[in-house]
């Protein structure tokens, strides 16, 4: 699980203080970490050029000048510019500074943009971790000037003007960040590496080791990760010889009617191809001859009203339900919601489920709070704003997490950077689904996946986490020309891969 923590810029600096602290001298780690930045400048633009090195007041700046001393004791052309005086830099970065071996040079933007002209790489050094408030003056003109320039960046550590915590632009719309094409952070990725705008910014982001104590991370205790089976492969289950199929769970879907009743069925598909070992799908009489004609492994159930949900799931067996793609809005609906609620099953709320109580949200949470089985909640912006208006201004990850343990629910907030919290603090970025997801219905098979997991009695982050990236690598797995039907079939071959790496 520490192989994929992600650090806040704050928990960055503990490490390198622990670090240092352990007997490791920062300009050592300064040194490594400069060095690295010159490595991939050279892959970046081969041994042609002349590179740009643009250092700011800390150690940022100073990794800038490590790298800087390195390429040029290659032959390599380099100049090095700076936003503040040299003689107003300290510590590490006064030692890279003076272990250069050649001058920087304080220049005006005008400056800057005569010394872009010609070059072919910017090593954006200006500001990393420490970026405390938004780009003003000189600083804020540097970086325009340099993405106005069309020159490939790498930045160190961070693109400019990013924030590493959030992945927004620090100052919001009127701030401004250099766009990179590559970056290279150390130790550990920074959540701003793949949230949305920060992944976009960052361009393709290696992260590299530079002899940062790896103990550092327990003292650390960091509670964001990168979603990958490293997170929750022990969770996942592999049918095993002499059991069957209600070992592997029985999950129910409650599709809706006649004219929506497509979403009911992509979901019971998904939760059947991803592992549970019975689905049945239960939907209005409206629905069931549109149900009937099109699935074959899937169960039927027709169920008139709340009354018969809280029947049917007296069946201990029936231990993970979903409610809400394609279900419809209104009084019943909301009692149908309410009825599987006063169940013990493992549920998951998606679409319809969300909005049905966008005018009695306190209802819903005071209701999951209470239950015994655990709830995942899976709304997309839209959703959400309908539940947490109030939690809207905030960064992606605070606002999943705030929403989790509001709600007592853990949240999938979906999109291209898709966050699952859950409500004792813990959080996972994805970054393996493709634009492609970005279609109708595809949300209904997350959902189903997520049932199947919590069929299969996955602990509902772990089944949260695994259902987001089984979806992702679905989506990779079809690529381009997706439709949300593809993705049942190709749940198949990753799940193959995925059991054949574990
Ligand atoms: N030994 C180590 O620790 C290692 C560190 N490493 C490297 O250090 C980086 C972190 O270094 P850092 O903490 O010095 O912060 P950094 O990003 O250089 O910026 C701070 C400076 O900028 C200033 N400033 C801030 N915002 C500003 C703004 N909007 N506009 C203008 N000024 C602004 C701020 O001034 P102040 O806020 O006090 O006014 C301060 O002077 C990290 O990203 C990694 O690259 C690696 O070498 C590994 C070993
Ligand atoms: N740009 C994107 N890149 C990757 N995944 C995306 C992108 N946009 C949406 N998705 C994913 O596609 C799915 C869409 O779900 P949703 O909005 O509920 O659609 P629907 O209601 O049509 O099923 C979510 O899993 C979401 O994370
Ligand atoms: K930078």
């Amino acid at each position: 699980m520490m192989k994929s923590a992600l650090l806040t810029p704050a928990e960055m600096k503990r490490a390198d203080e622990i670090t240092i602290d352990s007997g490791v001298p920062g300009i050592d780690l300064m040194e490594c970490a400069g060095d690295h930045v010159a490595r991939l400048a050279r892959d970046m633009c081969g041994t042609e050029g002349r590179v740009l090195v643009v250092c700011g007041p800390g150690n940022n700046g100073g990794d800038g000048f490590v790298a800087a001393q390195c390429l040029q004791a290659t032959g390599r052309q380099v100049d090095v510019v700076l936003l503040k005086e040299a003689s107003s830099l300290t510590g590490d970065a006064a030692i890279a500074y003076s272990r250069m071996g050649f001058e920087g040079e304080l220049t005006t933007t005008e400056g800057l943009r005569q010394k872009l002209l010609g070059c072919s790489l910017v090593i954006d050094a200006l500001f990393g971790a420490g970026l405390s408030r938004p780009l003003q003056g000189e600083a804020e003109a540097f970086v325009s000037a340099i993405n106005e320039s069309g020159i490939p960046v790498l930045s160190v550590d961070l693109p400019s003007g990013l924030n590493g915590e959030t992945g927004q632009v620090m100052g919001g719309e009127g701030g401004c960040a250099i766009r990179a094409e590559r970056s290279v952070t150390f130790f550990r990725h920074k959540p701003g590496h793949y949230l949305i705008p920060g992944r976009v910014l960052c361009g393709r982001v290696d992260c590299v080791d530079i002899g940062i104590r790896e103990n550092a991370l327990s003292e650390i205790g960091p509670t964001t990760f990168i979603n990958g089976p490293d997170v929750w492969s022990s969770f996942f289950r592999v049918p095993q010889l002499g059991g069957h199929k209600y070992d592997r769970g029985h999950a129910v879907i409650f599709g809706g009617p006649m004219m929506t009743s497509g979403a009911g069925r992509l979901a019971a598909g998904a939760a059947l191809r991803a592992g549970a070992g019975l689905v049945t799908l239960v939907s209005p009489p409206s629905a069931v001859m549109a149900n009937a004609t099109q699935l074959t492994a899937v169960m039927l159930k027709s169920v008139k009203e709340a009354g018969g949900i809280l029947e049917l799931l007296k069946d201990p067996r029936l231990n993970a339900a979903l409610i809400g793609p394609g279900y419809g809005l209104g009084d019943n609906a909301r009692a149908a919601i309410q009825a599987i609620l006063e169940s013990d099953c493992a549920l998951v709320l998606d679409a319809d489920a969300l909005t049905n109580f966008q005018h009695q949200p306190t209802e819903l949470f005071d209701a999951i709070h209470k239950r015994a089985g655990p709830v995942v909640m899976t709304p997309h912006d839209g959703e959400f704003a309908r539940l947490f208006p109030d939690l809207m201004g905030l960064p992606k990850l605070e606002k999943a997490r705030q929403a989790a343990l509001r709600s007592g629910a853990v949240l999938v907030l979906k999109g291209a950077d898709t966050v699952i919290a859950s409500p004792d603090g813990r959080a996972v970025i994805n970054e393996n689904a493709p634009a492609w997801l970005a279609t109708a219905g595809s949300g209904d098979v997350l959902a189903g996946i997520v049932c199947a997991a919590l069929a299969q009695k996955v602990s509902a982050f772990e089944a949260a986490s695994m259902a987001v990236w089984l979806h992702g690598a679905a989506g990779a797995e079809v690529g381009p020309g997706l439709i949300a039907e593809d993705l049942v079939p190709a749940l198949r071959l990753v799940i193959a891969k995925l059991v054949g790496i574990s």
